[in-house]
């Protein structure tokens, strides 16, 4: 497993202001817009692509395009839905599925409620966004569903990761060289609650409203 965390003035600035407890949803939303965009540039560094002849005015060159089958984005709900426009703006053929997971705040287990993804993603790259890997819990179980299903490799890009959640996805993926997980910043520990510290809170609330 590959572990970038991107070290950049424009990402931890605004990760910074995500963080902030009163910035509103209008302006958390357009920030982890942003960060996407940020994360997607390295995150798609390894995508498939193919040569195609270009003809611009003045001659004939060889371009770039995507490889097919094209990649596949994955947010996961809720939180991850704030993240998916940032990537579909920068791979606009990818194509997109989804997985609705929720973690039950006492047990912390995970409950998966919704599922729209091919049957057979045999050769597909995958691109798994959720803004939080806390107890790594709902990222395990996304990439287990994913390559299930015959992904090829998944690329999982997150805001904000807990050193503990790390650990579990190192111990379950560490020496999978088809997972890649790309982060805005690692931070220092979970609470009592499995809550991120410093984090940011709830992404889901924090982007779309209290839940229950
Ligand atoms: O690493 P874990 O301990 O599994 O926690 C991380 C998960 O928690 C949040 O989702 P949540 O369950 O709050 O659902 P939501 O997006 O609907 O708010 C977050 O978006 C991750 O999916
Ligand atoms: O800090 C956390 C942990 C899990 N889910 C969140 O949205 N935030
Ligand atoms: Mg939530």
């Amino acid at each position: 497993m590959r572990v970038q965390v991107i070290d950049h003035p424009l990402v931890a600035h605004k990760v910074s202001v995500l963080r902030d407890k009163n910035t509103p949803s209008p302006v958390f939303r357009q920030l982890t817009d942003e960060l996407v965009t940020l994360l997607a540039y390295e995150a798609t560094r390894e995508v498939k692509t193919v040569q195609v002849e270009v003809e611009t005015p003045v001659a004939v060159t060889i371009g770039t395009a995507f490889a097919k089958p094209t990649p596949l984005v994955v947010p996961i709900l809720r939180a991850g839905l704030g993240m998916l426009e940032g990537m579909t703006r920068l791979v606009p053929t990818a194509e997109v599925g989804f997985l609705g997971m929720a973690r039950n705040e006492e047990t912390l287990d995970i409950i998966t409620y919704a599922e729209r993804l091919p049957a057979d993603l045999t050769g597909r790259q995958v691109f798994v966004l959720d803004p939080m890997l806390a107890t790594g819990g709902t990222l395990i179980e996304s990439i287990k569903f994913l390559f299930d299903r015959g992904a090829e490799d998944v690329t999982c890009i997150c805001l904000i990761a807990a050193p503990e959640g790390l650990a579990r996805l190192e111990a379950a993926y560490g020496d999978n060289d088809k997972v890649h997980l790309v982060l805005a910043s690692l931070d220092e520990r979970l609470d009592e609650n499995a809550y991120i510290v410093p984090g940011l809170g709830d992404a889901g609330d924090r982007l779309y409203g209290v839940a229950h």
